[in-house]
């Protein structure tokens, strides 16, 4: 199939528009890519060779598509004045956007009777990093990117960014990802600060802080503006989300002052096993199990290199630091394999030359 997407325009090169711009290229080396940001933004973008050209907003019109990488406020900006434009030949225009509902019914309203084809997005991933600089290749690899409907053209053009499309509706899409992906950064924040406010009679809390501790509050790191903008525009779904949560909460409290041991033990029996089975976690849902081998090396020189060199002719597929909160630790390497026999090999390996603690 020849795609007819060939001039698109990014508008917003932080974190997701710049590494959407290398994905496509992956793919896609013959497409004309612009770009439209504030200017020190497009000057990295065409000195790292994301985009081939920069463009102007009234520009949007030559284009085939076009994808708002925007915060949320700038998008519905956006949205209106592109519908105040006059398009020769159909414009694919698409989004980015954490929430999905609000955005739909805009849309549905400003581009009725328009040569316009609007097509909600979500890539679900990303990272507390914002800006150009933050741009990756892999980001999206093996995620799901949503779409509110399937669009082959816009699927074949999106192919390089490796992940797996889901068509979802605008308002199931809010209520999962406020329970999945909204909501998570409320409880991480309120967790960070309740610690930080505890600190100030208990100064040991933030030595005492551990893996557990950092694993639950990584995202409270991410981009405050955004998620303000996210829960703005998913207020009902988050605020029952917490009220739900409020609920649990008062629950364990019941169990913990009635000394209620099999119901403690209960709850968390049913979080672990909860937790075991969700695919999404398993492999991040699309692939099979990754074959993972956790090495805990110690805080030394030279240690990681001196383990890829004892695997330089096993296939790594991804290699990742656990540290842990002690300077002191012994740090844990994640390596991921193709395959079983891969996996037992380079444990074979490791343990013939190391005597490094290994798990799988
Ligand atoms: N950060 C994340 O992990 C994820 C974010 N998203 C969504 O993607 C969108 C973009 O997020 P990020 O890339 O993380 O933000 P970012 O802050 O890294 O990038 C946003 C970019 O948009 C530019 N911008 C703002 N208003 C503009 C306008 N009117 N015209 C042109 N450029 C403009 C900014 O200068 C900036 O470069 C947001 O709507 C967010 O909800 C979706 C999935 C994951
Ligand atoms: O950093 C993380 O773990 C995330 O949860 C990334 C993320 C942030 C926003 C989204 O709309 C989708 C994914």
């Amino acid at each position: 199939m020849e795609n007819k997407l060939k001039n698109i325009l990014i508008i917003g090169l932080g974190l997701i528009g710049s590494s959407m711009a290398l994905g496509i290229r992956r793919d896609h080396p013959n497409v004309k890519l612009f770009g439209l940001d504030n200017e020190a933004t497009i000057n990295t973008a065409l000195q790292n060779h994301l985009i081939d050209q920069a463009a102007r907003l009234d520009q949007v019109t030559m284009m085939d598509l076009v994808i708002l990488a925007t915060p949320i406020d700038a998008t519905f900006d956006l949205l209106t004045k592109i519908s105040q434009m006059n398009f020769s030949h159909e414009l694919v225009l698409t989004d980015t956007c954490s929430t999905k509902n609000e955005i739909m019914i805009r849309a549905n309203q400003i581009f009725n009777g328009k040569n316009i084809k609007f097509i909600g997005g979500h890539p679900m991933a990303g990272s507390h990093k914002s800006g150009v600089n933050a741009a990756d290749v892999n980001l999206f690899e093996n995620a799901y990117y949503v779409l509110t409907e399937r669009n082959e053209e816009l699927q074949d053009i999106l192919s390089g960014l490796h992940s797996k499309f889901i068509i979802v509706d605008p308002k199931e899409h809010d209520q999962v990802t406020g329970q999945v992906s909204h909501f998570p950064h409320i409880i991480a924040s309120s967790l960070v600060q309740q610690s930080n406010t505890y600190s100030k009679k208990h100064p040991l809390v933030n030595h005492l802080a551990a893996g557990g501790f950092r694993d639950m509050t990584r995202i409270a790191e991410a981009n405050s503006k955004m998620w303000t903008s996210v829960i703005l525009s998913n207020r009902q779904e988050i605020i029952e989300r917490i009220k739900d949560f409020k609920g649990d909460l008062d629950r364990i409290i019941k169990f913990i002052e009635e000394k209620d041991e099999i119901r403690i033990s209960e709850f968390f029996d049913s979080g672990k096993k909860i937790r075991q089975n969700m695919e999404i976690l398993k492999g991040r849902g699309v692939i099979p199990n990754f074959y993972d081998l956790f090495v805990s090396v110690p805080d030394e020189k030279g240690v990681i290199l001196k383990i890829l060199v004892l695997l330089q002719d096993i296939s790594i597929t991804n290699i990742k630091i656990n540290e842990e909160n002690r300077e002191d630790i012994h740090g844990q390497l994640q390596i991921s394999f193709k395959s079983a026999s891969d996996l037992e090999q380079a444990k074979e390996i490791i343990e013939g030359a190391t005597d490094f603690d290994i798990a799988e």
